[in-house]
Parts: structure tokens; sequence; C-alpha cells
């Protein structure tokens, strides 16, 4: 190494890449506003279609434009002919990340004006791909059950429809709203992996299908959303509270990432952890389930007073999940479900003022050789 190496900021830390008037994460305060809102302040008064198209269009709707939307989205739930045998001609094995990345890709294929960028065809596929998951995501984790697809119900709110479609009932109000709340909270997060995933192929001028596809392969990873999985692995494993603080020894000897603990942006918690945490404890309540929050709260009290290291959202989101019945499997797919509204959103912001990213890298292979003769 000579005085003249750059420095390199590993996986980007710490470096602002490009302005965002989406969200503002702030770890100093531990808070996050999509478009100046508080995400707690959304959470309590706002439904999922009105937070989706707060992120889109920068304004909360007006009572007029909110019915429009809810209308369009009610109509545009149902999976196409091709869609569906595509679902069902994968292999039951196929972890259902890979069913929406799939899933995604055909939709994409379908539509004549894929290539088409101008801001309102984006907003109008935007829109259908929030209408179109939980369709995907459900019907997947039923058929992975041998059970056939629920047909979606025009006269259910978009998180009473997503959980209709997965469990063939109307679910209870409490669980609605704690899964509404999930999806509040996931919605957005300014330049995390998968969002910049997202920017990266919309900036060089692919199409927005082609950038959530690769999000969604972004998100998968156990080191961003995949992690809400691996929690509810982790619980699995630990099996009971008294059993949290000898198994967390025991992982941490073995230098084990403890999956749900830590993020690249906040070191003092994540400013969503305490609503969700909230909407647990109602599961918990509502499914009679103490022993779940005992659990959690034995590993996350063992974890902060070892390491100091605070939950992230996917800690309280797992076993939320979990208590309503989603599979370990299901719980990704549903952050993709969330996501697709900042995914997209990102995907218009890029375009309106785009610059191709394209980072430097710094050699340091071997030197210029001959080829051996
Ligand atoms: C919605 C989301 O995507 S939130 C993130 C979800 N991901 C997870 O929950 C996976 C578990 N967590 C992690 O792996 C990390 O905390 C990350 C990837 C989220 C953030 O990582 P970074 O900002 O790169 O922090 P980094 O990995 O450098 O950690 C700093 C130190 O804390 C330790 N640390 C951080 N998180 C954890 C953890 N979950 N378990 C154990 N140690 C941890 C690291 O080992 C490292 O210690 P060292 O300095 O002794 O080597
Ligand atoms: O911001 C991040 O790096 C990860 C995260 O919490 C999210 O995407 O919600």
């Amino acid at each position: 190494m000579t005085d003249e190496t750059p420095t390199i900021f590993k996986g980007l830390a710490g470096v602002p890449v490009d302005f965002t008037a989406i969200s503002k994460v702030n770890p100093d305060t531990n808070s996050l506003l999509y478009r100046g809102y508080p995400v707690q302040e959304l959470a309590s008064m706002c439904s999922y279609e009105e937070v989706a198209w707060l992120l889109w269009y920068g304004e909360l709707p007006t009572r007029a434009e909110l019915d429009g939307f809810m209308a369009e989205e009610r109509a545009s739930r149902a999976l196409a002919p091709n869609v569906r045998r595509a679902i069902d001609d994968l292999p039951l094995s196929t972890h259902p990340m890979d069913v929406c990345r799939t899933a995604v890709s055909i939709i994409g294929a379908n539509d004549p004006d894929a290539e088409d960028n101008a801001p309102e065809q984006n907003l109008r596929k935007a829109k259908h791909l929030f209408a179109q998951l939980p369709a995907i995501v459900a019907y997947d984790q039923r058929r992975r059950h041998g059970q056939g697809l629920v047909e979606p119900r025009a006269d259910l709110d978009y998180s009473q429809n997503f959980l209709w479609m997965t469990f063939g009932e109307e679910a209870d109000p409490a669980v609605v709203d704690a899964f509404r709340v999930s999806l509040v909270l996931y919605a957005e997060h300014s330049f995390n992996a998968s969002t910049f995933t997202a920017r990266v192929i919309a900036s060089t001028l692919s199409d927005i299908y082609s950038a959530v596809t690769g999000a969604i392969g972004a998100l998968k990873g156990p080191l961003h959303g995949g992690a809400n999985e691996a929690v509810m692995h982790t619980f699995d494993e630990i099996g009971s509270a008294d059993k949290a603080e000898a198994w967390l020894e025991e992982a941490l000897a073995r230098k084990a990432k403890i999956m749900g603990f830590g993020h690249r942006v906040y070191k003092n918690g994540d400013s969503r952890v305490p609503t969700m945490r909230t909407a647990l404890e109602a599961m918990a309540a509502h499914y009679e389930r103490p022993d779940m929050l005992e659990l959690y709260e034995a590993l996350e009290t063992a974890m902060v007073s070892r390491k100091n290291i605070k939950p992230n959202l996917d800690y309280p989101a797992g076993p939320t999940y979990h208590l309503m019945g989603f599979d370990t499997e299901t719980f990704t797919p549903i952050f993709v479900a969330a996501r697709v509204v900042g995914w997209t959103a990102h995907v218009m912001e890029q375009l309106a003022s785009n610059a191709l990213i394209r980072p430097l890298s710094v050699y340091n292979g071997v030197d210029q050789r001959e080829l051996p003769a």
C-alpha cells in the first residue's frame, strides 16, 4: 500500500451517495420520517394504502384520490393466468422469495409498456405490483400446504384482503391492525441494500420490473430482509426464555451473528422497534402466547447486556407474523409486499434526476504480466 491508495469505504458505510426526499432516517434522534411525517404517527393513524400514496406522490391523498386508488387496487388483485401457472410450475421447495422474484418478472413480461419509463407509466406499474403481491405471497403459502388459491375480495381493504387470501377466513380486527402497522413500518427506509439495488438498476435506464426483481434478490439475504425469517429459526432453536442466555453465550462464542440485532445506520436502537413491539404484545395477548413475549425479552435483555446491540425491526416482526399463522418462509415475502412501495418510489426519484451509478474500485491484483509462451 502506498500513500496514494484512496480510502476505501467498505460496504459504502457512512458514504452519502445521493439526495432523497422520500424518507429521513435519523440515528441521532432514533426517528424515521416518511415525506416529513413521523412513521409512528402514520402507523397509528393511516391505512397502508394512504402511506403508499404518500410515499409515491409526496403528499397524503385527498378523500377522492384515496377512494379512486382503493377502487383501482381492489380491481387489480387477481393474478393473470400465466403468473398463476408459473407459480404452479415451480417446485414446492422453491424459496418463497424466489417465487416472488419469478412472479414479478412475469408480470413485467405481460406489460407491453414495460420499457416505458415515463413517470405516469411507472406509477401505474408501481400500483399494479402493489395490488398483485398479496396474491402471490398468499397463494404460495397456501400451495405449500396443499391448499387452493383464495380469490381476492373487493369488499376488504388491502390488509384485510391479504390475510383473507392467505388464511381463507376474515381476520380479527386486532390482527388486521397489527399486520397493517407492520406494513407501514416496512414500507420505506432510505438507501438500504435492496432499495439501493433498485436505484442502481434504474440508473442504467432499465425498467421498473427489473429494478424490483433485483431488489427482491437483495432483500432475501439474512443480513437484510431475510433476518425476520432467521429470527424465527433462532426462536425455534432456543425453545423457551430460560434457555436464551445460555444459547446466546454459545452462539457468540462461535462468533455467530444474532439475527434481528444490529443495524448499519441505527446504533442506539431502530426507530421502528417500539411500535412493532407494541404490535407483537397485542398479538401475544390475542393468541394467548405470553411465552413468545418472554422469549423475545429474554434474548433482547441478554444481547443488550452482553454486546449492547439492540434489536432491529425484523426482531419483533418475525414472531408477530408467526403468531398470525404465517409460515416462517413467508415472512420476507411480506416484507417485499410492503417495501415494493419504497423501491418503486426510489426508482421514480432516481429517474427524475438520473446519473448512472458506477463507483470506482482500487485494483489490488497482480501487476501486468506476460502470458506464458
Ligand atoms: C430490515 C433490515 O434489513 S435490518 C437488518 C437485518 N439484519 C440482521 O438482523 C442481521 C444481523 N445483523 C448484522 O449482521 C449487522 O448488525 C448488520 C449487517 C445489520 C449491520 O452491520 P454493520 O453496520 O456492517 O456492522 P458490523 O457487522 O460491522 O458490526 C459491528 C460490530 O458489531 C457486531 N455485530 C453487529 N451486529 C451483530 C449481531 N447481530 N450479532 C452479533 N454481533 C453483531 C459485529 O460483529 C461487529 O463486531 P466487531 O467490531 O467485534 O467485529
Ligand atoms: O436500512 C437498512 O439498512 C435496513 C433496514 O432497516 C430496512 O431496509 O428497513
